[in-house]
């Protein structure tokens, strides 16, 4: 296998509120490799955003990011506020679901596109421009010499989308992160842009890491999955045994609760109970509570992110379920 691309190690972000002090993202260990999508999943709060805002260091203090961001032989967290500039929008990108809060609406499309190019390459004059119409047309963006002057409010959303997606692809970045970049549209046109999305991929030659709370989402595009639970990794796969055989409860509970992740006929079983508050978080599995299948043992500490990969699934697997084996059967039985 190739070397990861982009290597966190116990990445950790925490932050003071008027709730009180509470880790985001707690240890994350994670790997990804050049030219895959790696799917990042969980219910809402489980600190996936926060984890692709703490790799482009977009957390705001008194938000506070520690551990390591290891891109391309740099740990990202050390470098200085202008270096990092340059990885911001140059050689990482990201998009979000709302394209309105990453677009200038008083700003022509044209250029906010010309801005990016104009800081991540050295094109000027005509060539900009024509590189700024090849960004539009290679999202899929019809006339796209003439669109350049109309304002992000002109588009539709499923267009909006695309164009920023044009303008994250300016700096030909080696990676781009996806927060929820189809959420906000209807199904149509979530299927377009997935599509695109992987195209360009492709294409470009660029690692995703997409954050989605919709695991037919997950399985239309990622090759890996990472499973976050109350700021943890609890689970990492590949897409298709994940799907196929999960080895963490929570994992196995969200299939079980979402329509057209596995079975179509079988019925749906939601997750018992609500996230965990992170202010006050149970010892142990953080899940422990709303789990089926938890014992004293898992109570009593809270379990490590263990490898479980094994001769009948070469590729690597990780879990922090200690009852992953009993998973196994139960998993068939309810799916
Ligand atoms: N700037 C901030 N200040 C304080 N707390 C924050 C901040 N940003 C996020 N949080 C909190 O961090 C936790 C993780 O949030 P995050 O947005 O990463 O979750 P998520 O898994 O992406 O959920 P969603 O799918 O709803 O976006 C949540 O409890 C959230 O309220």
């Amino acid at each position: 296998m190739s070397e990861p691309i982009l290597k966190l190690n116990n990445l950790c972000t925490v932050f003071h509120t008027a709730r009180g002090r509470f880790t985001a993202v707690d240890g994350v260990n994670l790997e990804l490799f050049p030219g895959e999508v790696l799917g990042l999943v969980g219910e809402s709060g489980s600190g996936k955003s926060v984890t692709l805002r703490s790799i482009l260091r977009l957390v705001r203090p008194p938000g506070r990011v520690s551990g390591e961001v290891r891109w391309r032989g740099r740990n990202l967290l050390s470098l200085s506020e202008p270096q990092m500039r340059q990885v911001r929008g140059g050689e990482i990108s990201m998009i979000f679901q709302e394209p309105m809060t990453a677009l200038n609406p008083v700003l022509p499309v044209g250029e906010q596109i010309a801005e990016t190019l104009r800081e991540h390459t050295e094109l000027s004059g005509n060539a900009l421009r024509q590189r700024a119409i090849e960004l539009l047309e290679l999202v899929g963006i019809p006339s796209p010499k003439e669109r350049l002057r109309d304002y992000p409010h002109q588009f539709s959303g499923g267009m909006r989308q695309r164009v920023m997606i044009a303008i994250a692809l300016a700096s030909n970045p080696k990676l781009l992160l996806a927060d929820e970049p189809t959420t906000a549209l209807d199904v149509t046109i979530q299927d377009q842009i997935l599509k695109l999305l992987l195209r360009l991929k492709d294409t470009l030659g660029m690692s995703v890491i997409l954050v989605t709370h919709d695991l037919g989402v997950v399985a239309q595009t990622c090759e890996r999955v990472a499973v976050m639970y109350a700021g943890r990794i609890v689970e990492v796969a590949p897409a298709a045994e994940l799907f196929a055989q999960p080895r963490h409860a929570y994992t196995l509970g969200l299939l079980n609760s979402v329509p057209g992740a596995g079975s179509t006929r079988r019925p749906l079983i939601p997750i018992p109970g609500a996230p965990p508050d992170l202010t006050a978080l149970p010892p142990g599995c953080s899940f422990a509570p709303r789990c089926a299948f938890a014992t004293d043992e898992c109570t009593a500490q809270r379990p490590p992110l263990m490898d479980i990969s094994g001769p009948e699934s070469p590729a690597v697997r990780l879990t922090a379920c200690i009852h992953h084996d009993a998973l196994s059967a139960a998993g068939e039985v309810t799916r």
